[in-house]
C-alpha cells in the first residue's frame, strides 16, 4: 500500500513534471500566476532580451497593486515617475504578451490576493507561484501559493514550470473557541509569537481542527498569509463546503456540470489520516487574547493586556542586543503597559485584513463613534470590488462619519511605495502583516494588530483592548 501522504505531498505529487535528483529537486507545473507591477518588470526584460514567449498567458492574471495611489477621486496618473514607469511597462508587457491586465482603473482592481480568490481564479488543488511572499494567501481555498524571485517569475513564464524543493511539513491543530473580540489574526499572530519569525522556515504549514472549521473562508486566508511571517513557503487548510460556497458563481469558478465534478475531487483533497508530519504544534483558540506587536518583526508580540518585555531578563547577549534595538525603535520602554500607548495613526487596510468581512467588524466597533482628535485614521479596501460592497453596505458612511479617510484600494501604507507614507517617529496601529523598522515610512513605528483592534485603537487614541471600549 502506498505512504499515507499530506496535504503538502498531493499537491506536489500530482505536479510534478519529473524528479531532478536525489536531493528533493523536482520540476513542478504551476496552474496560475499573479503578476504585478513592482516585480514582474525584469522578468518581461528578460523574455524580450532572449524573443521566448510566454507559454500559457491564460493562466497569468496581471494587477497593479504596490504603487498606485489611494486618494479619494482616483486617476490613472502615477504621481511618481518610478510608479508611472511601472504601471506603462506592465501594461505593454501585457498587451504584448497577451495576459490579462487588471489596470488602475479597472472596477476588477486590488490587492492581487484579494482580487485573485475574488475572482475565482485560484482554485483547491491548483499550486499557484507569484512574484510575491503572501501568495500564501490561497492556502486558505485548498491550493498551494508562494512567493517566488524575478528570475523565477521568468522561468514560469516561458515554461509554467519551476525548479522546487520539497519542504518539510507542519501542522498546527486549532482547538477551542474564539472568545468575543478575539479574531484569526490573533491565532496567526499567536503562533508566530510561539514558534518565532523563522519557526517555519523550511515547512509548509497545514492548519486544521475545529478552530479553523469555524472561521470564514476570509478569516482563514488571513492566516495562511500571515503564515509567510513565520517563514513558511506555504500554507495549507483542505477545502470544505464553506470554501465551495465562497468559489460559486465567481467569475471563474466552473459552472454546471463541470463545477459538480470540481467539488467532487476537491472533497479528497485533505491529508490522508495516517499522514505523518515533521513537526506538530498546538494552540487552543479559547485561551487566545487579543495581540498587539511591540518590537520590529512579527514574532515580537503579546497579549494587549502585557508589557514590553524587559531585555535585561533576556540572557543571550545577542538577543537582548536585538530586543534594546527594537525597544529603541520603537520608542518604547522596558515593561511599559502595552495598553495606553499612544497613536497617531491608524491604518486599515493589506491583503491580510482589508476584505469586506474585516471592515463590517471595523464598522461594528466604530459605528457611532469618532476617531481620537490627535489620530490620523484610514481604511484602504482591498480592492474596488470590496470598496463598492462596502459603500452599498453603508459601512462607508459609518467610516467617514466615524473621522476615517475612505481610500481607494491598494497595498498604500502596508509597505508605503505609493505616496501613503509615514514620517519618522509617527507610530501606527496597523492591521497589516510587517512591522519591520521602515515598513511604513523611515523611522515610522507599526503595531501590527486585527482591524477591529486598529478601529478600537483609533477611537481610543491608543493602544486598547477592544473588548473594554
Ligand atoms: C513587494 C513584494 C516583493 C513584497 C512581498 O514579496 O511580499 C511585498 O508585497 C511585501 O509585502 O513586502
Ligand atoms: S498589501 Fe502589503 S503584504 Fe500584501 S502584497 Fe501589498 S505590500 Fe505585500
Amino acid at each position: 500500500m502506498s505512504r499515507a501522504k499530506t496535504l503538502y505531498d498531493k499537491h506536489i505529487d500530482s505536479h510534478t513534471v519529473c524528479t531532478l535528483d536525489d536531493a528533493g529537486h523536482v520540476l513542478l507545473y504551476i496552474d496560475r500566476q499573479v503578476l504585478n507591477e513592482y516585480t514582474s518588470p525584469q522578468a518581461f526584460s528578460g523574455l524580450r532580451e532572449a524573443t521566448r514567449p510566454v507559454w500559457r498567458p491564460a493562466t497569468a492574471l496581471a494587477v497593479v497593486d504596490h504603487v498606485n495611489p489611494t486618494a479619494p477621486n482616483r486617476v490613472a496618473a502615477m504621481p511618481d515617475a518610478g510608479g508611472a514607469r511601472q504601471v506603462a511597462y506592465l501594461a505593454e508587457n501585457c498587451r504584448d504578451f497577451a495576459i490579462e491586465l487588471f489596470d488602475v482603473l479597472d472596477k476588477r482592481q486590488g490587492i492581487e490576493h484579494v482580487v485573485a480568490p475574488e475572482q475565482g481564479f485560484i482554485l483547491p488543488g491548483m499550486v499557484v507561484a507569484a512574484g510575491d511572499s503572501h501568495t500564501t494567501t490561497y492556502g486558505a481555498l485548498g491550493a498551494f501559493g508562494f512567493g517566488i524571485g524575478t528570475s523565477e517569475i521568468e522561468h514560469l513564464l516561458a515554461s509554467q514550470t519551476l525548479v522546487y524543493k520539497r519542504l518539510k511539513s507542519m501542522r498546527v491543530t486549532v482547538t477551542g473557541e474564539l472568545g468575543p473580540g478575539v479574531a484569526s489574526k490573533d491565532i496567526i499572530m499567536a503562533l508566530i509569537e510561539r514558534i518565532g519569525a523563522a519557526g517555519a522556515t523550511g515547512y509548509a504549514i497545514e492548519f486544521c481542527g475545529p478552530g479553523i472549521d469555524a472561521l470564514s473562508v476570509e478569516a482563514r486566508m488571513t492566516i495562511c498569509n500571515m503564515a509567510v511571517e513565520a517563514g513558511a513557503r506555504g500554507a495549507f487548510m483542505a477545502p470544505d463546503d464553506k470554501v465551495f460556497a465562497y468559489l460559486r458563481d465567481k467569475p471563474r469558478a466552473p459552472r454546471g456540470a463541470l463545477w459538480e465534478q470540481a467539488v467532487a475531487r476537491w472533497r479528497h483533497l485533505r491529508s490522508d489520516p495516517e499522514a505523518q508530519f515533521d513537526r506538530e504544534v498546538r494552540i487552543d483558540a479559547s485561551q487566545l487574547q487579543p495581540m498587539v506587536t511591540w518590537g520590529t518583526s512579527p514574532d515580537q508580540a503579546a497579549p494587549i493586556d502585557g508589557c514590553v518585555p524587559d531585555p535585561l531578563q533576556q540572557p543571550d547577549l545577542i538577543l537582548r542586543r536585538d530586543l534594546q534595538r527594537a525597544l529603541a525603535y520603537m520608542g518604547l520602554e522596558p515593561g511599559q503597559p502595552l495598553k495606553g500607548v499612544p497613536i497617531d495613526h491608524a491604518f486599515i487596510g493589506s491583503c491580510t485584513n482589508a476584505r469586506i468581512e474585516d471592515l463590517r467588524q471595523v464598522a461594528e466597533v466604530v459605528r457611532q463613534r469618532k476617531v481620537a482628535s490627535h489620530v490620523r485614521a484610514m481604511i484602504v479596501p482591498g480592492s474596488t470590488a470590496v470598496r463598492d460592497q462596502a459603500e452599498a453596505e453603508g459601512l462607508a458612511q459609518i467610516f467617514r462619519d466615524a473621522g476615517f479617510e475612505w481610500r481607494q484600494s491598494g497595498c498604500s501604507m502596508c509597505l508605503a511605495m505609493n505616496d501613503d507614507v509615514l514620517q519618522t517617529g509617527n507610530r501606527c496601529a496597523s492591521s497589516t502583516n510587517r512591522n519591520f523598522e521602515g515598513r511604513q515610512g523611515a523611522g515610522a513605528r507599526t503595531h501590527l494588530m486585527s482591524p477591529a483592534m486598529v478601529a478600537a485603537a483609533a477611537i481610543a487614541g491608543h493602544l486598547t483592548d477592544l473588548r473594554s471600549l
